[in-house]
């Protein structure tokens, strides 16, 4: 990855009555721009999320999402769903006079960056993208209900405490009762044992400096209640949509390189398998040594060499 750099302009931008999202931007002035999506939902941006790019020729933005990061209020779940985002990408490339864009997203950030190019193909310069998400009920089940628990049981242990046994065969219900709970130390509590859950799965080793950051409430009640929160509305979206052929026929002619570990157990690689399914002219590298993160060396490789490929676009 690129050595860390320091943003030259960090603002907010207000996109409703409710949300205020924060942004930075770094690297070249002129260069050419990139709008990287964060994870989660509600995941947020970390300064290291600006070393996959080419400070020369970039111009990289980092946004924060709705309830994330250092958008405010945080964690809020009001006027926040799917299409929000979208409209809100759609406010920052307007406030920036930018025309076209680069988009890179992960995970929950390759659903939007996805739900975006959808709605705005004539925006998008390129797509990288990693640990393909589409917020599939059968995606949303292997992780959260049944599937990803058989390669961690230590960690499911965890996960499943803080739920009665009673409410056990609905995971994501049960755990939107506590996450949403007036009870303080419920709410906190539900928040951790969830973030702990998918900050443990997300490397193909576990790495415990990665596992602390469920163990800060604010990031760990944003990150929880807005990934909950979407997960039981569906994303806001069909089941599948953004896999439907309509939806992908709208964006097969831009250039798309995308990222998969194979042992990745949050976003398994049947989903990436899946996209270049219907969209046969995307570049697919699957890292035969990594899982989720985008931190696992072969995946960062990957997606700076991707970078580094659409630079001059
Ligand atoms: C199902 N959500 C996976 C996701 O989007 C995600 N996983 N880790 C992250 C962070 C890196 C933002 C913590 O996001």
């Amino acid at each position: 990855m690129y050595p860390d750099i320091q943003p030259y302009e960090t603002s907010t931008l207000k996109v409703s009555d409710i949300h205020t999202l924060y942004y930075e931007i770094s690297g070249n002035k002129d260069g050419t721009p990139v709008i990287f999506v964060h994870g989660g939902p509600g995941g947020g941006c970390d300064e290291k999320d600006r070393s996959f790019f080419n400070p020369n020729k970039y111009k990289i933005i980092l946004l924060d999402q709705r309830g994330a990061g250092r958008s405010t209020p945080s964690a809020c779940l009001e006027e926040n769903t799917t299409w929000d985002l979208v409209k809100d990408l759609e406010k920052l490339r307007e406030a920036l006079k930018i025309e076209k864009w680069h988009i890179f997203g992960g995970s929950w950030g390759s659903t939007l960056s996805l739900a975006y190019a959808q709605s705005h193909p004539d925006r998008v310069k390129s797509l990288v993208l990693r640990g393909i998400f589409i917020l599939r009920k059968s995606e949303l089940k292997f992780f959260y209900q049944e599937g990803a628990s058989h390669l961690f049981p230590e960690a499911w242990d965890e996960y499943l405490e803080p739920i009665p046994e009673a409410e056990r065969h609905d995971m994501i219900l049960a755990y939107h009762a506590q996450l949403n709970s007036v009870d303080e130390g419920t709410k906190i509590r539900a928040a951790k044992a969830w973030s702990k859950w998918e900050m443990t799965t997300s490397k193909l080793y576990v790495d415990p400096s990665y596992v602390k950051r469920a163990e800060s409430d604010d990031f760990a009640n944003a990150f929880a209640r807005i990934e909950n929160h979407y997960f039981v509305n569906d994303g806001f979206m069909r089941d599948g949509q953004l896999l439907e052929k309509q939806e992908i026929d709208k964006i097969r002619h831009i250039p798309c390189i995308v990222v998969q570990g194979r042992y990745d157990v949050v976003c398994p690689a049947t989903t990436a398998y899946a996209l270049k399914k219907v969209w046969p002219e995307l570049e697919l590298h699957i890292v035969p040594d990594a899982g989720h993160s985008s931190r696992e060396i072969g995946i960062a490789k990957l997606l700076v060499e991707a970078t580094d490929k659409f630079a001059n676009k």
